[in-house]
């Protein structure tokens, strides 16, 4: 189990999370929501420790910092980089090689075997640069599906991307997530929290809520958060828009809430 207690952030003399606890089962699959500013990617950044809090701690319960994966928001990559597409998925494997070291046979499979789940299966020789915004990102899920990590970390994982890409993806998420991988995502958009994810972390610079998804996307819940009410369904609007008959997904794809 992840456990944060009491968590405070601060930016020189901006607030960014104030004494914020909460805790993420093994296994769960987890969307941190909340308005622009929230401090969401700022939690994601104290979770692997890429920021240290100014009070409170997180503890990795079994696991430890080599058991997370990181995918960031892809604005924060440089896309002009000359490197191909099988070059930049290696990099996940850093921590298995190195850099002068020859990659095994076993090593190009599992790279190979994460392009077919990303689909993406014949761009290994292909320079980053040439790829759509949704091919950069299936590319980026293969980075982090190669690292075997137990804990995935996920920041924006869908922000400006289609539809399908979305939907490819959401499912390589809710794999990991049934192979008893812990998925962690700050997402933007609620509908798909609601669809998806059994469980949720809202914040505001403070918590306002998390557990059952259900309960933390209540409207109250939503406007103490910031959120302006004509802008954002709460969870039962969102439920009522996403029946199978007014989206085009599978029943069986959705999670079900208690
Ligand atoms: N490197 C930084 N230096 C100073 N302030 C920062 C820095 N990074 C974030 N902040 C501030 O901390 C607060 C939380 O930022 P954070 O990026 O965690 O929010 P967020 O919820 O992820 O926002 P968004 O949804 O807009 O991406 C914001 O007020 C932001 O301006």
């Amino acid at each position: 189990m992840i456990s944060v207690t009491n968590l405070t952030v601060y930016y020189r003399n901006n607030i960014a999370l104030d004494n914020i606890s909460c805790t993420i089962k093994d296994g769960d699959l987890v969307a941190i929501v909340g308005p622009n500013g929230a401090g969401k990617s700022t939690l994601l950044k104290v979770l692997m420790k890429q920021i240290s809090p100014m009070t409170g701690k997180v503890c990795l319960g079994q696991y430890s910092m080599k058991n997370i994966a990181y995918l960031p928001q892809s604005t924060h990559i440089d896309r002009n980089f000359p490197i191909t597409v099988e070059e930049f998925i290696s990099s996940g494997a850093w921590r298995r090689s190195s850099f002068w070291r020859r990659f095994t046979q076993a090593e190009y499979q599992k790279i190979s075997q994460a392009l077919v789940t990303v689909q993406l299966s014949g761009m290994e020789k292909r320079q980053i640069s040439e790829l759509s915004g949704g091919q950069f990102q299936r590319m980026l899920f293969a980075r982090m599906l190669i690292q075997d990590a137990q804990i995935l970390l996920l920041d924006e994982p869908f922000a400006a991307i289609d539809a399908q890409t979305t939907e490819d993806l959401m499912a390589v998420i809710r794999d990991c997530q049934q192979q008893g991988k812990t998925v962690v995502a700050v997402m933007h958009d609620l509908s798909l929290v609601a669809r998806y994810f059994p469980e949720a972390i809202l914040v505001a610079t403070e918590l306002i809520a998390n557990g059952n998804t259900k309960t933390v996307l209540q409207s109250h819940h939503l406007q103490q958060a910031g959120y302006q009410a004509y802008l954002t369904p709460c969870f039962e609007q969102i439920n009522a828009l996403s029946t199978p008959q007014n989206v085009a997904i599978k029943p069986q794809q959705e999670c079900h809430h208690e």
